[in-house]
């Protein structure tokens, strides 16, 4: 970046007179925030006000000590002697140029113009400490205005220099002062720390400027004390060129106009510093390196142990452009956030903290937890507009509460406050989901309650699972400079990474344990061993939502006693007479006593979903699917295949909540299988640490069995073939097994047509979902209402089955509709069943009915990565007539099906077309 042409004119303008850079260039920063970026204000008269301020600062560096043995040299100026050729110094009124100050008594050649310098007060004379209570008993004895002479140099002495959250007690001190008890007027034996007394300061009489706000003054270093000492500032005499009391907020810099805060570039960070040693110091913006070697990381962080105390670059032979670069990359403006008033901020200064009479530094584990709480309440779910900034703004706004909670006692113990990325996570995106973590030495512990497993494996695999950009300890290159990673308990750096990470990130990370988030009575883990994507994220929810227009009503009433059986007890299964509840499948329940789905309903319905009869397969006159499109000319039906359906018993019926046929209602449990096993997850775990087994697994491969584990039957993972994640089962399932059921928003064909329309349009939304449409019964009564035509979209709000892949045709798993609380036939469940016995570790697939052919689809569709032998989305012209015949071959069909025979060409033609649509 160009210097900036002014920067550089103000240092050669100050080299003249024998100022170096380095000294210039803080006091011209804060100037420069003083004056509102008003250069001219700075440049005129040849930089006197820079020159002053330089002085000014210069003369509250009078050692204390020195200070305090000469009372009378409180006020005055020794230095001048030695530097005959420095200007006086005279903080300028705007609007008050040339005026003649009180206090001129010099001038200097070497600005060319004369230099005003003010002389101090007698009364300034530090004679004694005071202790707190008295200074404060003082202050409050002097309400209102007070003289000029005793706010002026206040102003100068306020803590414009930003409190940094690193900031210890010694800071605290030091704002602090008093006036020497036995010389000073009641009028100005005071003391203050920071800018609360200087609210009344502000003569009436006297006309502010309007940027003038009594907190921010030209930063002047304040002398290092010791803690609990106080010292009253030196005062200006009265005059009237009262300072330009600069803008509280926001804290902008001037360094360079457009080195505004990006919230893509590295972070500042602190160094919390409890020896009191270089608080106050904006520490550097982490480079990823060790050593910090990135020249904005050593502008700052290089001399922390100056006795100036301000950040000053550790380059002392820089040339003035270098400089003014390097000023231009002022870390000021590497802020990432800040609390609303600007008070706060995550570049981790404070600006107008260090001056609170409550002020105390709030503990790391006090700001964390009361960041958790706030996002806790603030986040309880996760909102897709879920933002880092926000919530690092909302840290800030929780350190001033802290900061300035006067309820809280003690202000000695400083701590470290450097939260590490981890503590970050944990912190704010564990609570803003309301997940574990909290109080864990991660946010994704691993759940296992006996305490046998090494959970080395776990981290080493958390680790894996970062995004890439998150990987702590990552030493990459120039574009990390925002990571640094280092034991909060050795005091390091603060790291705040640059990256901000997405929500879904955040997301991600936490879930990985369990990816249901406790909504589920199982956990389900999900597990990438490809590559380094998370699961998208989305709403976990175990019960449909009706989004918007869906008329789907749940009422008592709406369910007939003859629905239902109110006079059983107990299991209706084990009951010698079957109940009305199975009534509507051929009096005979669906279920058997073990709780899988009968064999010959489960054949019937593989038979139908798989080739449907065509009996089975019904057409509207004017197809909702059609309808929702609002096309000018309305598509004929294509067909829908009429369902087999399961009942099950529900609230009006007097039978037990665990009578057999209720399977779906009672969530996703795999009971069924005995016993639970959690093997494979473990492994996968653990796969670089040894784990001894305790005793083997009967249901799995993996002959490893971690007792007590909480149950984890499924796995979402990231498939291998490219088809994205996937789902799993850990363990064997029998045939006839309930898996899920396939829970989303139930929306109106239109809505989903309206949502589909803006997902192609790239708006909105997770491409990689599959809405499914509830038409088992859209012919049964004549036509639907627009809002009675239903289906169901999990792409923002759903359960695990959004994650279950499509495989043509021999799919491991069935949809079946459930009819359970509505007797309404255009709503009902979709559950997925087992259609065969299915392995340990292999990944759940339903056919989801897709025509690759259609170029209409309501979905856009995906290019088809089954492997299966009857994959639909071959392009050969007779694929389908090949893969029924190969399904004859095979067995998988026992006759040749109804589409076949409603071939609209024959294999002589040369291309076999065939419809389905007999109309
Ligand atoms: C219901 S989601 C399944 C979960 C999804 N794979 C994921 O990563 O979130 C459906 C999407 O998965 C992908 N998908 C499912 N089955 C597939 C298949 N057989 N071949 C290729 N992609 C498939 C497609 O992108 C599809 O839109």
């Amino acid at each position: 970046m160009a210097p900036n042409p002014r920067v550089t004119k103000a240092f050669r303008a100050m080299k003249a007179i024998g100022i170096t850079e380095n000294k210039v260039k803080p006091v011209l920063k804060r100037l420069l925030k003083l004056y509102d970026k008003n250069w001219e204000l700075i440049e005129e008269e040849n930089y006197r006000v820079l020159a002053d301020a330089i002085f000014d600062e210069d003369d509250s560096q009078v050692p204390e000590d020195k200070e305090n043995a000469n009372g009378e040299n409180f006020g005055e100026e020794p230095e001048v002697h030695d530097e005959p050729e420095r200007p006086l110094k005279r903080l300028r009124l705007r609007g008050q140029e040339g005026q003649p100050s009180s206090s001129l008594n010099n001038s200097s050649p070497g600005v060319g113009g004369p230099s005003l310098k003010k002389p101090k007060l007698e009364n300034e004379e530090p004679l004694g400490k005071h202790s707190l209570p008295q200074s404060q008993d003082m202050r409050k004895s002097q309400p209102g205005p007070v003289s000029p002479q005793n706010h002026t140099r206040n102003m100068g002495k306020q803590p414009a220099s930003p409190i940094h959250l690193g900031a210890n007690a010694s800071s605290n001190a030091s704002s602090e002062r008093t006036l020497p008890s036995d010389s000073q007027s009641p009028q100005v034996r005071h003391s203050y720390k920071g800018k609360e007394p200087l609210i009344p300061q502000v003569s009436p009489r006297e006309k502010r400027p309007i940027m003038e706000r009594p907190s921010h003054a030209v930063r002047f270093k304040d002398p290092v004390m010791d803690p609990g000492s106080v010292r009253l500032p030196k005062q200006k005499a009265p005059d009237s060129h009262a300072l330009i009391i600069p803008k509280d907020e926001p804290f902008t810099d001037d360094f360079p106009p457009d080195n505004l805060p990006c919230y893509e570039a590295p972070i500042a960070v602190i160094r919390p510093d409890s020896s009191g040693k270089g608080d106050n110091v904006v520490r550097s913006v982490s480079t990823g390196k060790p050593d910090d070697q990135d020249p904005r990381a050593s502008h700052f962080g290089a001399e922390e142990d100056r006795s100036d105390n301000i950040p000053v670059s550790s380059n002392e032979t820089r040339t003035n452009s270098e400089l003014a670069a390097v000023l231009e990359e002022s870390p000021a403006n590497l802020e990432i956030a800040s609390s609303s008033l600007g008070e706060v901020k995550i570049s981790l200064s404070c600006n107008s903290m260090i001056g609170r009479p409550n002020f105390h530094m709030p503990s790391q584990d006090e700001l964390l937890k009361s960041m958790q709480e706030k996002c806790l309440r603030s986040y309880k779910i996760l909102d897709p507009n879920f933002s880092v900034m926000q919530m690092l703004k909302d840290m800030c706004e929780c350190f001033l509460d802290l900061a300035t909670d006067s309820s809280h006692e003690s202000q000695e113990s400083l701590p470290n406050v450097s939260p590490t990325v981890s503590a970050l996570k944990r912190s704010t995106a564990c609570s803003a989901l309301g997940l574990g973590g909290i109080g864990g030495s991660n946010c994704m512990p691993v759940k296992f309650s006996n305490g046998s497993v090494d959970i080395h494996g776990f981290y080493e695999m958390a680790a894996h699972q970062f995004p890439k950009q998150l990987q702590p300890f990552s030493e990459d290159t120039e574009n990390n400079r925002g990571i640094e990673l280092r034991d909060s308990e050795s005091r390091s750096l603060v790291v705040v990474p640059q990256h901000e990470f997405t929500s879904e990130e955040l997301r991600s990370l936490i879930d990985f344990n369990d990816i249901t988030k406790g909504e589920e009575l199982i956990e389900i883990s999900w597990l990438n061993e490809i590559n380094n994507d998370c699961p998208s994220s989305f709403y976990y929810i175990t019960q449909n939502l009706v989004y918007q227009n869906a008329l789907v009503k749940f009422t008592l009433a709406q369910i007939k006693v003859e629905d239902c059986c109110p006079t059983c007890i107990g299991d209706c299964l084990s009951s010698s007479t079957v109940c009305v509840c199975a009534s509507e499948t051929g009096d005979q329940f669906a279920y058997t006593s073990e709780g899988l789905i009968r064999e010959d309903f489960l054949e019937d319905c593989i038979s139908m979903t798989r080739d449907p009869p065509r009996q089975c397969l019904s057409y509207c006159k004017a197809c909702p699917l059609e309808r929702s499109k609002n096309d000018e000319i309305l598509e004929p039906c294509k067909g829908h295949l009429k369902r087999k359906y399961i009942k099950e018993c529900w609230s009006k019926c007097a039978c037990h909540k665990r009578c057999g046929n209720r399977v779906v209602q009672r969530g996703i449990r795999c009971k069924l299988q005995g016993s639970i096993c959690r093997c494979y997850l473990a492994f996968a775990m653990h796969k670089d640490t040894i784990i001894i087994p305790k005793n083997l697994c009967t249901s799995c491969q993996f002959h490893v069995h971690l007792p007590e584990l909480i149950d984890c039957v499924h796995q979402v993972f990231f498939t291998p073939e490219g088809k994205g994640w996937g789902l799993r089962t850990l363990e064997k399932l029998p045939k006839g097994a309930f898996v899920c059921e396939f829970i989303g928003e139930i929306l109106t064909n239109k809505e989903l047509h309206e949502r589909n329309t803006q997902r192609t349009r790239g708006n909105s939304g997770d491409r990689h979902t599959y809405p499914v449409i509830l038409d088992a019964y859209w012919c049964l009564k004549g036509a639907l209402k627009e809002e009675e035509a239903l289906c169901l979209d999990a792409s923002f709000y759903g359960n695990v089955a959004r994650f279950i892949n499509h495989r043509c045709l021999d799919a491991n798993l069935i949809e079946i509709p459930v009819k359970m609380e509505t007797p309404d036939h255009h709503y009902y469940h979709l559950a997925f069943f087992t259609t065969r016995e299915v392995n340990a570790l292999e990944e759940l697939t339903w056919d989801y009915g897709i025509d690759f052919d259609d170029n209409d689809h309501p979905v856009e569709l995906f290019r088809c990565l089954c492997g299966s032998k009857f994959c639909r989305n071959m392009k050969r012209p007779s694929s389908k007539f090949v893969r029924i015949f190969m399904m004859l071959m095979v067995g998988q069909l026992r006759e040749l099906p109804f589409s076949l025979k409603c071939c609209t060409q024959l294999i002589s033609t040369g291309s076999l077309e065939y419809s389905n649509n007999p109309n």
